[in-house]
């Protein structure tokens, strides 16, 4: 089976997620004829508020509400099944980076809060992780989502692929200093797990850091199908889901490994 992805590689406003919301409208609307027949479209991390932690109690999105209404509509007016990035979900406690998805009917298929959190971009300090897993359906395809500090973690990734997963999405804003270790990542994940990876990043800079971009689609052969630059891209592949049946019966690592002796 054939799936047409795309992702939106995109700039966020730093700290301003009714701008941010208008600016994916914006895309989506100027983007409607390249939109037509695509069946997932990936958003990038924290695309509400940027990296904006600290007025998270100001600006995060209470309980998730108005992200949840913004991309279930999102889903159901353009027929396409939505992986929504990520958002800061928050309540008067505390504040998770968490990940939405939604199915054609914009009926939400997963909710998914980033289980590591990153040091070096304070997230410890102002959110809190996860502790459940990403797995869902999407188009009939076994699928999970991680948030991009969670690809440095192969035994979590691992734990959904054991389970069936065949398309790991991964949405990111991950740094240009380090994006030939994204690259490396992505790539060796596909390999690993024999699965396709779809990875989405934002691009420009907020008051601290400038982002890489490098969008990417990975078949499971760890082959590089479609690749974005450092600029905003709407970045479209077609993958055979198909070929992740073919390539776990060429190798069966899954059959193969030994996990009583690890
Ligand atoms: N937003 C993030 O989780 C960034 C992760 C990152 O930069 C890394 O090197 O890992």
């Amino acid at each position: 089976m054939n799936l047409k992805i795309g992702c939106l590689q995109m700039d966020v406003t730093y700290g301003n997620p009714e701008e941010n919301r208008e600016s994916i409208q914006r895309k989506i609307n100027y983007l409607h004829k390249e939109l037509n027949n695509v069946d997932i479209l990936v958003l990038p991390e924290l695309w509400d508020t940027g990296y904006d932690l600290s007025r998270l109690s100001q600006i995060g999105d209470w309980e998730g509400r108005t992200a949840q209404s913004f991309l279930s509509k999102l889903a159901r007016q353009n027929d396409f099944s939505l992986i929504g990035g990520s958002i800061a979900k928050t309540n008067e406690q505390s504040s998770t980076n968490t990940m939405y998805a939604y199915n054609r009917n914009g009926v939400k298929i997963v909710e998914y809060s980033k289980a590591h959190l990153f040091q070096l971009m304070d997230e410890h300090h102002y959110l809190n992780s996860g502790d459940q897993k990403g797995s869902f359906e999407i188009e009939g395809v076994p699928s999970t989502g991680m948030i991009c500090y969670d690809l440095r973690f192969p035994e979590w990734i691992r734990t959904h692929t054991s389970e069936g997963a065949e398309i790991l999405f991964v949405v990111a804003q991950w740094p240009l200093a380090r994006i030939d270790h994204w690259r490396s990542l992505l790539i060796s994940r596909a390999i690993e797990n024999q699965c396709y990876v779809i990875a989405c990043n934002r691009v420009g800079e907020d008051p601290k850091t400038e982002f890489g971009g490098h969008s990417m689609v990975i078949n499971p052969w760890g082959g590089v199908i479609s690749e974005a630059g450092t600029e905003e891209t709407f970045l479209t592949a077609t993958i055979d889901v198909d070929e992740v049946k073919r390539i776990r019966k060429q190798i069966p690592i899954f059959q193969d490994r030994r996990p009583e002796i690890y």
